[in-house]
């Protein structure tokens, strides 16, 4: 199926018209039959659970697969839609003006008409406090998410999919850049956004699209749909064990047990120096921008790397695990199976008197901690490369959990998973905690922080940390970070 071009007839404002759209992967079928459309000026939410079909319907639209069944109509065909993915396809080392007009016929632009033709690009997206001279590595990872758009736009497309490109983005970044989408979609473009961060399209989106099981489940003005609603509809009323993040900290661990893990003077991917003790039952978490070094900070503690500086002191005979920031190249056995992502490791859980592996006993664990999570599908002989992004970073947090560490590492725990998972996610690390397990949280995510932590560490821009907050001011990183 290609990319078909509206008819002349259509309604003046229809920009794109899905209708009955199916794709199949062997035994799983994505999308069931999608039919929606979208109009000029549109601020579309496009949401669902992990494995809903919402990367599926993004990739179909942007023609990376094509539909098994079923048309799609674009006005101004192929060209009139665009997406812009998380890794945003920019050119740090040149110009926003460069950036923008990449790819256009350099005879017919010169750097003023360059600047100029930056400049219209930036203000249909709302930007209008952009240097079109700047170098993109000097923006800020808003900014430059909307220079993005913006070239999106400026290349013809009157239609843009945001594919998670908030994940990773202070809050109030991310508000900032939803509020440019809110601009532009005013100004005439059509937006759709792919989020699970539901706090950031509610009050800005003017529709939500949720998928569940590859169907569109709900289609309406945002107006009149609830939160509440929203959240039951994509957790598909699948209950989580779970107070609402941050909720049962008062109760929560004491930090009394001993040190586990203790970091002297670390100096790691750019960071340091910085001392950091992780004691039993105790969450600590570290947090900053992406590229700060909080991961490589964490690694460190986790035994993954060595530091340039300093030195790491673990408990005698502690179990360490570790959720790597990067599930695709630092996490998933891709071509595996969900049983020996969950297993690999762990797998003195499961050997007996003999020696031998309890098998049984293995699947049964294993069964259990993708039934706790929701993992889609549900079936521990699935291709871990076959699931979505959000299942993908479920099996890796299961496996972390598997080796009941008494050190338990998480970088960006929650990436890409869905509200309900993300919940339980934090259900379970503070159950882990409340245990007995060293936490360390390294996390850009500050619903993970404000959730978990019971002592967080901000990275300031010199790579160090000042102060450590208690729970109580946590409400501070909001503002002190903007
Ligand atoms: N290349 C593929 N091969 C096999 N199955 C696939 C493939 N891509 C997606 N699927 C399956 O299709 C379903 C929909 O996946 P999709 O990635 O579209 O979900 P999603 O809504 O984007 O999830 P997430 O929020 O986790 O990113 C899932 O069950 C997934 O396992």
């Amino acid at each position: 199926m290609v990319i078909a071009t509206l008819a002349p007839d259509a309604r003046n404002d229809l920009m794109i018209e899905v209708v009955d759209v199916r794709k199949r992967f062997g035994a799983t079928q994505a999308l069931s039959g999608v039919t929606c459309s979208f109009s000029r000026g549109e601020f579309v939410a496009l949401l669902g659970s992990n494995g809903a079909g919402k990367s599926t319907l993004v990739k179909i639209l942007d023609g990376v697969y094509p539909a098994d069944a079923g048309t799609i109509a674009v006005r101004g065909g192929r060209a009139g839609l665009g997406v812009v993915h998380q890794d945003l396809g920019l050119v740090d080392g040149m110009t926003v003006a460069e950036n923008l007009c990449l790819g256009a016929p350099r005879r017919l632009v010169n750097p003023r008409a360059e600047a100029r033709l930056t400049t219209e690009a930036l203000r249909a997206v709302g930007l209008t406090s952009i240097d079109p001279y700047a170098l993109v590595s000097s923006l800020s990872l808003g900014q430059r998410a909307m220079v993005a758009v913006a070239r999106t736009l400026h290349r013809g497309a009157d239609t843009v999919v945001i594919d998670e490109v908030t994940a990773g983005l202070h809050p109030h970044e991310a508000r900032w850049v939803v509020e440019r989408l809110r601009v532009a979609a005013e100004l005439g473009a059509t937006v759709l956004m792919v989020t699970h961060k539901l706090d950031e399209v509610v009050g800005a989106a003017t529709r939500y699209v949720v998928l569940s099981d590859g169907e569109v489940v709900l289609d309406g003005d945002a107006a009149g749909i609830a939160r509440a609603d929203l959240v039951e509809t994509m957790s598909r009323g699948r209950s989580v064990s779970t107070p609402a993040p941050g909720a049962d900290r008062a109760g929560g661990s004491g930090g009394t047990g001993g040190v586990v893990c203790e970091l002297k003077g670390i100096r790691a991917g750019g960071a340091g120096p910085i001392d950091l003790t992780v004691t039993a039952g105790r969450i600590t978490a570290i947090t900053g921008p992406l590229g700060s070094g909080l991961h490589e900070v964490a690694y460190a503690a986790a035994g993954l790397l060595t530091p340039d500086a300093g030195t790491v002191r673990i408990a005698r005979d502690v179990r360490r695990a570790c959720v790597p920031a990067h599930r695709e190249s630092e996490g998933v056995f891709a071509d595996h199976t969900v049983q020996f992502n969950v297993a690999v490791g762990g797998w003195s859980r499961w050997r007996g008197r003999t020696g031998l592996l309890r098998l049984r006993q293995m699947r049964r664990d294993c069964d259990d901690a993708v039934a706790a999570l929701a993992v889609v599908p549900h079936r521990l002989d699935a291709t871990v490369s076959d699931l979505s992004g959000g299942n993908q970073q479920k099996t890796l947090f299961a496996r972390a959990l598997m080796r009941r560490p008494q050190l338990l590492v998480l970088c960006e725990p929650t990436r890409g998973v869905d509200v309900a998972t993300r919940r339980e996610i934090y259900a379970q690390v503070r159950r882990m905690a409340d245990s007995g397990t060293g936490v360390l949280v390294a996390s850009t995510d500050y619903e993970d922080i404000v959730a978990l932590a019971d002592t967080t560490g901000v990275l300031t821009a010199d790579g160090t940390v000042s102060e450590w907050l208690a729970p109580d001011r946590l409400p501070e990183l909001t503002t002190e970070l903007a």
